[in-house]
């Protein structure tokens, strides 16, 4: 029987990066399958946002063979929504597009937003606003979805509801992900495949085949849950 290689739509090699002197990141190698969901958890500091970086192509000082695959079509997601407060809603997804109105609607609608197309930003509340982020970036339809901690600044309620948001979304436009998060129950609740990133390496690389719902009283879920608060040094309680 032949067997089909698997399409990457990540792959670096022995990436590094420093500032100052100092390693952050240490030969790092990836490959991320087509598709497939990775949340990277590591401390404060650990070089998770210096890895989301290079992969998006905003860092061009990488050492190493560095990003050898990285698809052109790729959508970033910051933990502000980084939304143009002179243009509306559906102006703001539709940014830099041409023809894309009808697709913005429809990603509009999709994030729970219909018949706010033509609200102001300022109109919206911070779980609204990343609701546009999120449309923003798949309106694109990308085959990357690079997300730096998208829902640090939200409340706990409002950040469960852009879970079980995220987890459609991606299940309908499969793009790959890599999302960087401190929150271990979102990696775990999200996740195909969890890294843990520290001193400058991945000290844990898992798969996270956990059955929905995943929810954190589940055993499986909290023998996960200590097993990676116990690599990134934190104690469970
Ligand atoms: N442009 C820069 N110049 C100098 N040092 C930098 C720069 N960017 C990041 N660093 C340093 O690299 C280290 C890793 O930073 P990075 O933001 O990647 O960590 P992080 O894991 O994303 O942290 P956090 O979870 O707190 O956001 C930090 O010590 C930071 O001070």
């Amino acid at each position: 029987m032949a067997t089909h290689p698997v399409e990457l739509t990540v792959e670096t090699r022995d990436l590094s990066r420093a500032f100052h002197g100092r390693a952050i990141l240490s030969g790092i190698n990836l490959q991320i399958p087509r598709g497939e969901f990775v949340a990277l958890l590591g401390r404060s500091g650990s070089g998770k946002s210096t890895f989301l970086k290079a992969l998006a192509e905003l860092d061009h000082d990488v050492t190493g063979a560095g990003v050898l695959a990285v698809p052109q079509n790729k959508s970033v997601v910051f933990q502000d929504a980084r939304l143009l407060p002179w243009r509306n809603v559906l102006q703001n997804v539709t940014l830099g597009l041409r023809g894309a109105e009808a697709a913005g609607r429809r990603m509009l609608a999709e994030v729970g937003l219909a018949g706010r197309e033509g609200s102001w930003p300022v109109e919206l509340s911070g779980g609204e606003q990343q609701r546009v982020a999120l449309a923003r970036s798949l309106v694109r339809q990308p085959e990357l979805l690079l997300a730096d901690e998208p829902f640090g600044a939200l409340d706990a309620l409002t950040r469960l509801k852009m879970h079980d948001l995220l987890r459609e979304l991606c299940a309908r436009h499969r793009p790959a992900v890599l999302l960087v998060t401190h929150d271990v129950d979102e990696a775990i609740s999200l996740s195909d495949r969890i890294l843990v990133l520290d001193e400058g390496r991945f000290v844990e690389d898992l798969r996270n085949d956990l059955p929905s719902p995943r929810t954190p009283d589940n055993l499986r879920f909290g023998q996960l849950r200590r097993h990676l608060l116990a690599k990134l040094g934190v104690a469970a309680h």
